[in-house]
């Protein structure tokens, strides 16, 4: 069956590197959009996918896909899920939100050739969520590294980068975000690179990727015609082919890998706090949630892009939940087993379990409080 134009779900793709703020956007959306039943897609890299967790209502609306990247190794459950999605409940817009590792032209592929897909839906906008911090670094010779861009390695470096003119290449709208941690005459830079590099995308700055839903929901931008004129395009779309033939979805692409840390022990405030004081070389996103043995109730989460950090509550474990710790930590030459060893180190011991079961814990509690 073909169906018309008016009853294909308009799709918006998320993309963006690595803790460019995607989910933030995308709880945004689904926080602020009041015209919209939004149904979400999440596909994370790590084998337990945070993200979804994440993603404020993840109950009922968001559909997750796990263990791969959704540009290749994921693609036929892309195709899969999307169609089951449409057949079993009814919804007007579809948002994926793709993880930081994946190439947005494959993701747009499975909507515009897979027949199934693409007679239920409609290639509405793509999107890209610029760490404007992280490009910033990238891109601008004169600026002078924190440590933190030492540890991620050059090498590393250069192919989020080639990542990265992708997403600005292939996209209708562009979040310059992150635009509270970079200096005026910066961003003025990089929105005239970005300008050079997609001309036609509607730019705009913000912090915490704060914008009104209506400008990246069902907003006809999408032009398959005069994306596929621009030379990038045709060139993408030959490499993305190619692409297919290989595997990047075990958590080592583009020089990434990550890994994921599990407890159900909870940790001890003070000697975890002091661990994230240090943080392992390597490592630039880490998130997830975390068990406290101060907070047996509360999910604390925890979320680090670069600089941005944020470490405290985020909610309560609810009856039907498992609570445990699951922190997953991405990077370029990550030491596991080493960083595995170190938060072992922070777990509680039983004299100290005992000691806070008996309300004897003398422990302080540095986290913030909701
Ligand atoms: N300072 C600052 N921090 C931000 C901004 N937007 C997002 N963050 C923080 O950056 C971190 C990463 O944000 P996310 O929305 O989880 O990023 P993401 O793109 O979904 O990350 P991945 O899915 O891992 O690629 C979080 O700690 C956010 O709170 C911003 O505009 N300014």
């Amino acid at each position: 069956m073909t169906l018309g134009d008016d009853d294909e779900i308009p799709v918006t793709i998320v993309s963006g590197t690595l803790g460019a703020g995607k989910t933030t956007l995308v709880n945004h959306v689904l926080e602020k959009q009041t015209d919209h039943d939004v149904a979400v897609l999440v596909n994370d890299m790590g084998e337990v996918n945070v993200d979804a967790r994440l993603v404020a209502g993840a109950d009922d609306d968001v559909i997750e896909l796990t263990n791969g990247c959704v540009c290749c190794r994921l693609k036929d459950d892309l195709a899969t899920e999307v169609v089951r999605l449409a057949e079993e409940r009814s919804f007007d817009c579809l948002l994926v939100e793709a993880s930081g590792i994946s190439e947005p032209l494959p993701i747009a592929r499975t909507f515009l050739e897979e027949e199934a897909v693409s007679e239920r839906y409609r290639l509405d906008t793509m999107v890209s969520v610029l760490d404007a911090y992280g490009f910033w670094k990238e891109f601008d010779p004169e600026t002078e590294r924190p440590n933190e861009d030492e540890e991620r390695g050059s090498e590393s470096g250069r192919e989020l980068a080639d990542v990265l003119v992708d997403q600005v290449e292939f996209c209708d709208v562009l979040l310059l975000n992150k635009c509270d941690l970079v200096p005026e005459d910066a961003l003025e830079n990089i929105e005239s690179v970005v300008r050079e590099l997609q001309p036609r995308a509607g730019l705009h700055r913000t912090t915490r990727s704060d914008i009104a839903p209506e400008t990246v929901l069902d907003t006809g931008l999408f032009d398959f015609d005069a994306v596929r004129r621009s030379a990038g395009w045709k060139r993408r779309l030959a490499e993305s082919h190619e692409h297919d033939d290989h595997d990047h979805g075990n958590g080592n692409a583009h020089g990434v890998t990550s890994f994921c840390y599990e407890s159900e022990r909870p940790f001890d405030p003070e000697r975890f706090e002091a661990w994230m004081d240090e943080w392992p070389s390597g490592v630039y996103r880490a998130k997830g949630f975390f068990l406290l043995s101060t907070r047996p109730d509360t999910v604390m989460g925890l979320n680090r892009a670069g600089p941005s950090v944020t470490a405290g509550p985020i909610g309560q474990w609810r009856d039907d939940d498992d609570p445990a710790t699951r922190l997953v930590f991405i990077g370029a030459d990550v030491e596991e087993e080493a960083i595995r060893a170190q938060l072992d180190e922070c777990l509680c011991t039983d004299e100290e379990m005992a000691d806070v079961d008996a309300g004897e814990s003398a422990v302080s509690d540095p986290f913030p409080r909701a």
